[in-house]
């Protein structure tokens, strides 16, 4: 972890509660999980987890390995489906819904492992994101009809709007294999975004990166995020990105949400110290 957990003297706030939450309590609902479980085979690798995204809000997940966090993520997108539990975007269940049809309904995600085209450019990884949501189908593409040029030309010009958002314009013409780590990192955000997300998740995007890299990453973060007025849960063990960008955390521990409350109240809850303190002995 980036920056020590510390003992404090204010009482932890109860898991279950969100007090953090208060002040976005007038801001529609856009994604909510109830209930949700799920296991394989004897394990329980999240049991009972609730969470409630307001608009705009950027909420941080954290826990020590293996706590569940990712599994949210796929729950979410679709990748598994719970054993027990609804998801709710904009109200409506998304639970069996495939995964390419929760993205076109609004929900993004970067992954833990990179998962870029490395063989294409910098600025073609993006261009295929968007076409996961333009219109044009398969005909206009062979016919190349004047349609597709225009629709094209839109693509890629949003394509590098979103690549300088992202820092990356200087890169645009590079295989995505030859960039550095962090700038990787940051083209799955910008691929992410090119979807057209109304909530984004982000799986440890600063993972891997030097302390200067990090904290370049928070800023970004901060910036896409009031740019894009985006929904955003953020799974990230450098804990002085969480801590510093998230308006509220959820903390979980073996599948179990321990804590969730503003950063200063879950940085000084005796049970998430308790399972850092766990996983460095362990
Ligand atoms: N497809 C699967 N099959 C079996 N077990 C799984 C599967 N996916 C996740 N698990 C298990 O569920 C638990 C939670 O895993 P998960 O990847 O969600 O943890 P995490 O909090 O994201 O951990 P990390 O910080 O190490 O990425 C782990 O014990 C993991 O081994």
């Amino acid at each position: 972890m980036g920056e020590r957990l510390t003992h404090g003297a204010t009482p932890a706030p109860a898991a279950g509660g969100e007090p953090g939450a208060r002040e976005a309590d007038a801001l529609p609902v856009v994604l909510e999980c109830r209930g949700l479980s799920i296991r394989f085979g004897g394990l329980v690798a999240l049991s009972d987890f609730n969470l409630t995204l307001r608009q705009g809000e950027l909420v941080g997940l954290i826990g020590p390995n293996g706590a569940g966090k990712t599994t949210v993520f796929n729950l979410i997108t679709g990748i598994y489906r719970p054993t027990a539990g609804d998801i709710r975007l904009f109200d409506r269940s998304i639970v069996g819904l495939r995964p390419h049809r929760i993205t076109q309904l609004g929900v993004a995600r970067t992954f833990q492992n990179i998962r870029l085209f490395g063989n294409m450019t910098v600025l073609d990884n993006v261009r295929t994101a968007f076409h996961s949501r333009t219109r044009t189908g398969v005909i206009p593409a062979i016919l190349r009809t004047r349609g597709f040029h225009a629709e094209e030309q839109a693509v890629t010009r949003r394509a590098l709007e979103l690549l300088e958002t992202l820092r990356l314009s200087h890169r645009a013409e590079e295989l995505a294999r030859n960039l550095p780590y962090g700038e990787q990192r940051r083209l799955e955000i910008a691929r992410a975004l090119a979807t057209g997300p109304r909530v984004l998740l982000l799986d440890e995007p600063a993972a891997g990166m030097n302390p200067s890299e990090s904290r370049e990453l928070r800023d970004l973060i901060e910036e896409v995020h009031r740019r894009f007025g985006l929904t955003t849960l953020l799974i990230e063990h450098h804990m002085d990105v969480v801590m510093s960008v998230c308006q509220r955390v959820v903390v979980l521990d073996y599948g179990r949400t321990i804590a969730v409350g503003t950063p200063d109240q879950v940085r000084r809850n005796p049970a998430v110290i308790a399972a850092y303190l766990g996983e460095e002995a362990g």
